[in-house]
């Protein structure tokens, strides 16, 4: 498995495998439990209030760091508006609770859902943008911050002097209150860390790595990346604002200058990208270990000199374990060949005429630049369609508007008989067009074949679960020759595994329709003539292809009919050899064909 993390699949046994990493995963879930009623018996043990105090704390940071992850770290869309969701906590358990006197308990599901609901507003709109990534992200959640601060600040919410808690009685959930609070963050902690980890062990995490790695990659897979963010968002959310709520009665007395500062989302920041923010526990493992430092030096006369260690620690650990102390601990590969997988299924080959794809009038310009103009094509069932053209012809456009890369300015899709014009990408890619990029886009942080299950999961029908599309993923690598890079990260494969690797996530969704821009670009003769007989036998297995290519060589031998482009109108359509002989493309191909 890779520096993400997922589990690792051990090939060379898989019964054998399947097995161990049931009970691997089993085994983690019963330590976050198994920790949670150790540590919840410790107040009847009479230890030290020192103890439930700095327990308290460890757990609060737990809580904090591990619900920033679930949309920080395992989708990358780095927040810096934590403090406002734990603060919208803060202040809707303060508010029911001293103001409408509501019981303490009731506050705190009140408080996760508010947060929630402020993180899936400010996420409804965001990441409906799409330059809205990275440092933009993080600094128009850190605005929200300073929003919600002004807005409690200055309205009856708080009006400025801060608001006590002091008369609001703790839940007796331990002998003393000190206690009670202490087991109420337990709680969170516990199902903080074990939502993270059911997350990071689900489709729907595997979905938030490959947006991580590469969003328009991921929706060109399937992966709908709107509802994933903000549902990742509303998770993260709703559990800094459950926190929020138990902190304030930790603290009796909040006030905004305290709440909305910048300590919760720069602590938690640090304390992920300690740990490692790719592996659920990565989080809760910088938090502990931040604890304690801060806790050590919190109070002597070394505190400067404790914060100056902290930073000293975390540059190192930057430095020499960037993938934080969980990366360090990847798992070691096992590697192996895999059991060849079950027969493919044959499909039709659909010679019968049939058009699976007819597109009308198809335009696309680019500030002034019209790269599709007015393009009407069909490409039927069972065929390989080669599109020709010199360079910036419209060939690459064209295939980023087929499957949703890019929306269309004007004319029509039609997909077996649905018109998937304008759709998002993730839609076409379940509707059954699957494409490859010219250049390799894998997710680079996740194995190979994760990388291909990624495709299986979400593409065409899509799988339900991640076992599953492993399961599919491991027949197409066997079909791509890939099997024995199961396990490797993609900066592991040279560039001819990488086109192929590519190929595997296009199959690996059962697609109807593969559009395939450029896969011999870049490889030495051999490879071609491998990558060749792979093609014809996707072919051999009834799928359509859209082949766009400049190696004339492989078009004659591959294609059933070609196509040409020039200056983003077609030129001409018809059989190979005939087309190519033809005057006017002959003059607008000079110097690609013949070179
Ligand atoms: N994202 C973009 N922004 C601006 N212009 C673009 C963009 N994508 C394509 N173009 C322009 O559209 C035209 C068609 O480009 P396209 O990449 O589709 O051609 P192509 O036939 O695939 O070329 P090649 O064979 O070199 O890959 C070119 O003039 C190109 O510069």
């Amino acid at each position: 498995m890779g520096a993400a993390g997922f589990v690792h699949a051990a090939h060379r046994h898989p019964a054998r495998a399947a097995g161990a990493r049931a009970v691997k995963l089993r085994r983690a879930p019963a330590a976050i439990l198994g920790a949670g009623v150790l540590l919840a018996a410790l107040p009847f043990l009479k230890p030290p209030a020192f103890y439930e105090s700095f327990l308290y704390l460890a757990l609060f940071w737990i809580v904090l760091a591990t619900s920033w992850n679930i949309l920080s770290g395992y989708a990358g869309y780095f927040s810096f508006g934590h403090g406002a969701f734990f603060g919208a906590g803060v202040y809707t358990s303060a508010t029911l609770a001293v103001k409408f006197n509501w019981p303490f308990l009731l506050t705190l599901p009140v408080a996760a859902l508010v947060a929630a609901a402020i993180g899936v507003g400010v996420g409804a709109v965001a990441f409906r943008v799409r330059g809205v990534r990275g440092e933009l992200f993080a600094l128009l959640t850190l605005a929200v911050t300073f929003v919600l601060a002004t807005i409690v600040g200055n309205t009856p919410i708080d009006g400025g002097p801060g608001v006590y808690l002091n008369a609001v009685p703790v839940p007796k959930l331990g002998p003393t209150p000190t206690s009670s609070l202490y087991l109420m963050m337990l709680v969170a902690a516990v199902v903080t860390m074990l939502v993270s980890w059911v997350i990071r062990q689900s489709r729907f995490g595997a979905g938030l790595f490959a947006i991580h790695d590469d969003e328009d990659a991921a929706e060109v897979m399937g992966v709908p990346s709107y509802r994933w963010k903000l549902a990742a968002l509303a998770v993260s959310c709703a559990l800094a604002g459950w926190v929020g709520g138990i902190h304030a009665l930790f603290v009796s007395y909040v006030t905004t200058a305290e709440t909305f500062n910048l300590t919760v989302p720069l602590t938690v920041v640090l304390m992920s990208i300690l740990g490692g923010s790719r592996h659920w526990a990565g989080p809760a493992i910088g938090a502990v270990a931040i604890t304690c430092l801060l806790f050590a030096f919190t109070g002597s006369q070394f505190a400067v000199l404790g914060k100056g260690a902290i930073g000293l620690i975390l540059v190192i650990g930057i430095l020499f374990m960037p993938q934080g102390v969980m990366g360090a601990f990847r798992h070691s590969r096992d590697g192996g060949n895999p059991k060849l997988p079950d027969a493919l299924d044959p499909r039709l080959r659909g010679d019968d005429g049939k058009v699976l794809l007819q597109v009308r009038g198809l335009s696309k310009s680019f500030r002034g630049v019209q790269a599709l103009s007015n393009v009407s094509l069909e490409v039927r069932q069972g065929e390989i369609l080669g599109l020709l053209g010199p360079n910036g012809s419209g060939k690459s456009t064209f295939i980023n508007v087929v499957s949703g890369h890019y929306e269309a300015d004007g004319g029509e899709v039609w997909l077996d008989g649905r018109n998937i014009a304008g759709l998002p990408a993730h839609r076409i890619a379940r509707a059954g067009i699957a494409r490859t990029y010219q250049i390799p886009r894998p997710f680079s942080q996740m194995t190979v074949l994760d990388n291909v299950a990624i495709a299986a999961m979400y593409a065409g029908d899509g799988l339900k679960t991640l076992e599953a599309g492993r399961m599919e993923a491991r027949r197409w690598l066997t079909f791509t020759n890939l099997d024995a890079k199961a396990d490797a990260l993609p900066s592991e494969l040279n560039l001819h595994q990488r086109k192929f690797l590519e190929l595997a996530r296009a199959l690996a969704s059962r697609p109807k329709l593969v559009l395939l821009d450029e896969v011999l670009c870049g490889l030495t003769p051999t490879e071609i003539h491998s990558a060749v007989e792979l093609i014809r036998r996707i072919r051999d297995q009834g799928t359509t292809i859209v082949f766009v290519e400049h190696v004339m060589d492989a078009v004659m031998a591959l294609t059933d009919r070609i196509v040409v482009f020039d200056q983003g109108a077609m030129l001409a359509e018809g059989e190979p050899r005939e087309v190519m002989q033809r005057p006017a493309v002959m003059s607008a191909y000079l110097g690609v064909a013949h070179a």
